[in-house]
């Protein structure tokens, strides 16, 4: 098995919490894979260590083998990052965007204006192409990020909640581009809380809880005849049972 994604105990505190508590992430190459888990397991701080964004208070992060911090000029010329918070440049049109990335990432002018124009189509943009992207929807934002982080044709794909904001033309749109990207034998991996999503499009799912993994492998091995949904609620616990307390909540009888 080629790893495109590897890190061996990653761990990251922000003072007294420790957010990242020694993370072993896999995921093979040409993975269409999920990162899971519940609020503040840890997956954001993850996936910022992964690509660059925030620096790893120990551990090691290989990208197709290569040390992320050691070497991190040649990973990032090889990764696509949609972070989450979606900053861009807020000033510039959806197509200046892109042209913009293109010039960054070293690609020829012409080549840079091809492919922007074949992601505006692919994504539903090109009516909205010339309109400031501080005034696009926050749909609008996840498909022009991810048009961004797609242009140098990396090998591996980080998205931070791709789907959220976004409706259900749009989700299939990004779904059809995302299969035929990893069908060529790229990688996708992204956080999400949607599990009938991630059991649908992911062939490998990571789930964390509480800053460390707990289960990983393919989706079906994780899932062991049970949904994703399930499988997720028996590996984090399913929380409070919600029979105590707010007693007072539904009553009309005030
Ligand atoms: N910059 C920060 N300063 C302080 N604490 C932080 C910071 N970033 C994250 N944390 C804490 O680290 C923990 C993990 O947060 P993180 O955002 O990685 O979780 P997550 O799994 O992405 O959660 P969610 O699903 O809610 O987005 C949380 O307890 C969070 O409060």
């Amino acid at each position: 098995m080629t790893e495109a994604v590897r890190t061996r105990g990653l761990v990251k505190a922000f003072g007294q919490q420790v957010a990242v508590a020694g993370v072993d992430l896999v995921v093979p190459a040409g993975s269409f894979a999920g990162l899971v888990g519940p609020n503040g397991a840890g997956k954001t701080t993850t996936l910022s260590m992964i690509t660059g964004l925030l620096r790893p208070d120990g551990g090691l992060v290989e990208i197709h083998g290569a040390d992320a911090w050691a070497e991190p000029v040649k990973v990032k010329s090889s990764i696509g990052v949609l972070p989450e918070g979606l900053r861009l440049f807020e000033r510039l049109s959806g197509r200046e965007l892109l042209l913009y990335n293109a010039e960054l990432r070293g690609i020829s002018r012409e080549e840079g204006a091809k492919r922007a124009a074949e992601l505006l189509k692919v994504m539903d943009l090109v009516e909205s192409q010339d309109k400031l992207v501080v005034d696009y929807s926050t749909g609008m934002r996840k498909k022009i990020g991810l048009a961004a982080a797609l242009l140098h044709n990396p090998a591996v794909l980080f998205l931070d909640e791709p789907f959220e904001g976004v409706d259900p033309v749009s989700a299939n749109t990004l779904t059809e581009v995302l299969r035929r990207y990893t069908a060529s034998g790229s990688t996708v991996i992204f956080s999400s809380h949607v599990m009938d999503l991630v059991e649908r499009l992911c062939d490998w799912v990571s789930v964390m809880s509480r800053g460390q993994i707990v289960a990983q492998g393919p989706t079906d091995e994780v899932r062991r005849g049970r949904s994703l949904n399930e499988a997720f609620l028996d590996l984090v616990g399913a929380g409070g049972s919600g029979e105590e307390g707010l007693s007072w909540l539904g009553s009309s009888s005030g």
